[in-house]
């Protein structure tokens, strides 16, 4: 992470967050983190979210309804979901410094820029960071889960230049990659790469409802594939359907992947193309880094499902001073799962291994 800059060097003096649930409140806690801004206010339709926000230290204050009080905010982010973005730009608009930066989060673009248009909002650039978790609401906000995400910024004919530029400083600045394309171009790529995806969970989830057999023998392949189905319904709903016309175009083509697939089972040597050419492209799919570490060396240990099994690992690495830089709880299997630790180097991963294969656990590394 970058040294926070001093008060003097922020971007932004005010900053607006409308929405303090997982986006908006990972984007307050970069800010934050990285000195960015030197008051944070959230605003929010749920009390709830913001008495939360404020005790987990993402926002300095908190505001319950639009007012006179907006004027004095450079920046302001919209990340509520999709249905309510433009309800809320215009509830907003009115308030707004005319040479604030505004920007929004949200999953489908084509709407809300041609709406800020209208609105009048003239230094209004549309986001979307490329990055999320099913578990939305504050209490899962963390300012890594933005950090080295392509974000796309979506400017129209009428954006300013200035303020594409703004908003692409406060994208760098955050940790993540902007990259900028035309709202409808992104909305036709996030109907194949992520709205697509969500409802093939769906399909998949659907065919083992109801059937006990199916669920117990749902493995990793099963939960990998459909981990976005347990998102908010509602929120996931509002997002497909506000891009069904490109959804559609997407969905035909799956239609015809999985016609083709379907021919090529009475085909072996066309099936084997077809998984050799799907290997490599999920092979070669860039990573995406979480960690604040610059370089990682990955051990991954089986955990049994029993007490105690992290402090078992910890304590044995800490007794022969493993130094642990990064840990995290994969949920690969609900009943135990596996932990990710982060060491210093390809040396501290044998040590680790063989340290931890002594204590009886499964260990593997991961390159
Ligand atoms: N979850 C993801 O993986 C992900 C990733 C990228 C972008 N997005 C987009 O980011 C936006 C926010 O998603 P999230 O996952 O942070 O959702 P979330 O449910 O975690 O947070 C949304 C917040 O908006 C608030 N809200 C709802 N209606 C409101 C209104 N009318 N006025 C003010 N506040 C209101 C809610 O109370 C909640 O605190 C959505 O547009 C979503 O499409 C989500
Ligand atoms: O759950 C995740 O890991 C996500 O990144 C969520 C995801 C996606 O489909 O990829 C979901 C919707 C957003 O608009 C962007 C990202």
């Amino acid at each position: 992470m970058t040294a926070p800059k001093s008060l003097q060097d922020t971007l932004f003096d005010t900053a607006v967050i409308a929405g303090v649930g997982l986006i908006g409140g990972s984007l307050a806690l970069g800010l934050r983190q990285r000195g960015l801004a030197r008051k944070i206010i959230g605003y929010d339709a749920s009390f709830d979210a913001l008495q939360e926000a404020e005790a987990l230290g993402v926002v300095h204050e908190i505001k319950t309804k639009p007012g006179e009080w907006l004027r004095d905010a450079d920046l302001v982010v919209l990340a509520v979901p999709v249905r309510v973005l433009i309800p809320l730009a215009r509830e907003l608009a009115p308030f707004l410094n005319p040479s604030a930066l505004v920007t929004d989060v949200g999953s489908v673009k084509s709407s809300i820029a041609s709406e800020m248009e209208g609105l009048g909002v003239r230094n209004f650039v549309a986001g979307h960071p490329m990055a999320g978790s099913e578990r939305g609401g504050v209490s899962h906000a963390r300012a890594a889960l933005l950090e080295n995400a392509v974000w796309v910024l979506a400017p129209t004919d009428q954006t300013p230049l200035t303020a594409l530029s703004r908003v692409r400083t406060l994208v760098e600045e955050l940790g993540a990659a902007p990259v900028v394309m035309p709202p409808d171009a992104h909305d036709s790529l996030v109907a194949t790469v992520s709205h697509l995806p969500y409802l093939a969970s769906l399909a998949l989830t659907h065919m083992v409802a109801r059937d006990e057999r199916l669920s117990l023998l749902a493995a990793g392949g099963f939960r990998d594939l459909t981990r976005v189905a347990s998102g908010d319904p509602r929120m996931s709903r509002d997002m497909v359907v506000e891009n069904k016309a490109a959804l559609r175009d997407a969905l035909s083509r799956f239609r015809r992947q999985l016609e083709r697939l379907e021919a090529d089972l009475d085909d072996p040597e066309e099936l084997l193309a077809a998984a050799q050419e799907g290997k490599r492209t999920r092979d070669s799919l860039p990573v995406v880094k979480r960690s604040l570490l610059p370089q990682k060396h990955d051990l991954v240990v089986a955990m049994p499902d029993q007490p105690n099994q992290i402090g078992l690992v910890t304590q044995a690495l800490g007794a022969q001073h493993v130094n642990i830089k990064d840990i995290e709880v994969l949920a690969i299997r609900e009943d135990g799962g596996a932990l990710r630790l982060g060491l210093e180097s390809e040396e501290a991963v044998t040590q680790a291994a063989d340290i931890l294969t002594r204590e009886g656990f499964e260990v593997r590394s991961r390159r």
